[in-house]
């Protein structure tokens, strides 16, 4: 990684008796999210951006620049890496990169240990939307014997299936064993491999990639004689804007590791 420019940074002292701003740095800055957080950061009036760094800049321009919260939409490959050098410098991490399993997570959370005051929020959509879908699937997985999960992205997303796709069909599935619902009735053999999508603990989660789409989920349920479709429609990635100032805002309140905003969203 190389330097970035002293145009991406500028430090301002926090107007006398008023509360300080939050520095913020975002990293994955010139990204398609990162630079709608950049945007939304440089339009919030509480937060001042110190820092942006994208691959092939400094890290350590993020601590230099006196970063409070580093926001990081970069590649499920590398956000680790950005976590690690967060936590030892005593920033606090609002995470939106996807790639997080439970391994990946319990290493953060040991990361954290040492570090009590340190907090990092790790959430796979911070879409409020997208974040109820997945809060009204949970309440209504118990009712319906089959359940599906077909999410729909730009075909130049990295990852397939979607991070909220695989957390949405998770908490489905948490859902349906505490409420004691078998197995969804299926008695299809595949005769081409991944007709029926990927298995995430028992619920069937399908990708589609299209251009002209931005971030889409549908949930599908099933009973007898009756459907419930949940949809979320991300149309423009501004629409993950509030979600993240907000995970800004509370995250040096929350020290530890928090998966999701639902908690922040007093949800
Ligand atoms: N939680 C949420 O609500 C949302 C999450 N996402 C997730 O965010 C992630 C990024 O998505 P998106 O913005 O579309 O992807 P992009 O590829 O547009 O942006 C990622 C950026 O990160 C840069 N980058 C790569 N490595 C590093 C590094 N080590 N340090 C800093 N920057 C780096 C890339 O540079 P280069 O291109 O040169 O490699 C690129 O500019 C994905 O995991 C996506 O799924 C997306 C939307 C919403
Ligand atoms: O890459 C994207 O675009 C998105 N990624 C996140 C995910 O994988 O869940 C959130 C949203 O779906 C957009």
């Amino acid at each position: 990684m190389t330097p970035s420019s002293a145009a991406d940074q500028h430090a301002a002292p926090a107007p006398a008796g008023e509360d300080p701003l939050i520095p913020v740095g975002v990293l994955g800055a010139r990204g398609r999210m990162g630079t709608e957080v950049v945007k939304a950061v440089n339009a919030a009036e509480d937060l001042e951006l110190v820092a942006m760094v994208d691959a092939g800049d400094w890290l350590f321009d993020v601590a230099n620049a006196g970063a409070r919260v580093v926001v990081d939409f970069t590649r499920p490959d590398v956000v680790m890496d950005n976590i690690r050098f967060c936590i030892d410098h005593d920033i606090h991490c609002v995470v939106g990169t996807t790639g997080f399993d439970e391994a990946k997570l319990a290493t953060v959370a040991e990361w954290l240990q040492p570090k009590p005051d340190v907090g990092v929020v790790i959430a796979p959509n911070f879409g409020i939307g997208a974040v109820l879908l997945m809060r009204f699937a949970q309440e209504a997985a118990r009712f319906f014997p089959s359940t599906e999960v077909v999410e729909l992205h730009h075909p130049n997303k990295v990852d397939a299936p979607s991070g909220t796709a695989v957390r949405t069909a998770r908490l489905i599935a948490a859902a349906r064993r505490a409420a004691g619902v078998p197995a969804a009735p299926d008695a299809t053999s595949d005769s081409l491999p991944g007709a029926r999508g990927a298995d995430v603990e028992g619920i069937p989660v399908h990708a589609v990639r299209l251009t002209g789409l931005v971030a889409h989920q549908e949930v599908l349920m099933g009973a007898g004689g009756e459907t419930l479709t949940l949809r979320h429609d991300s149309f423009d990635r501004a629409s993950f804007m509030p979600g993240v100032l907000l995970a800004v805002r509370e995250i040096g309140r929350h020290p530890g590791l928090t998966v999701g905003i639902e908690g922040f969203l007093g949800l």
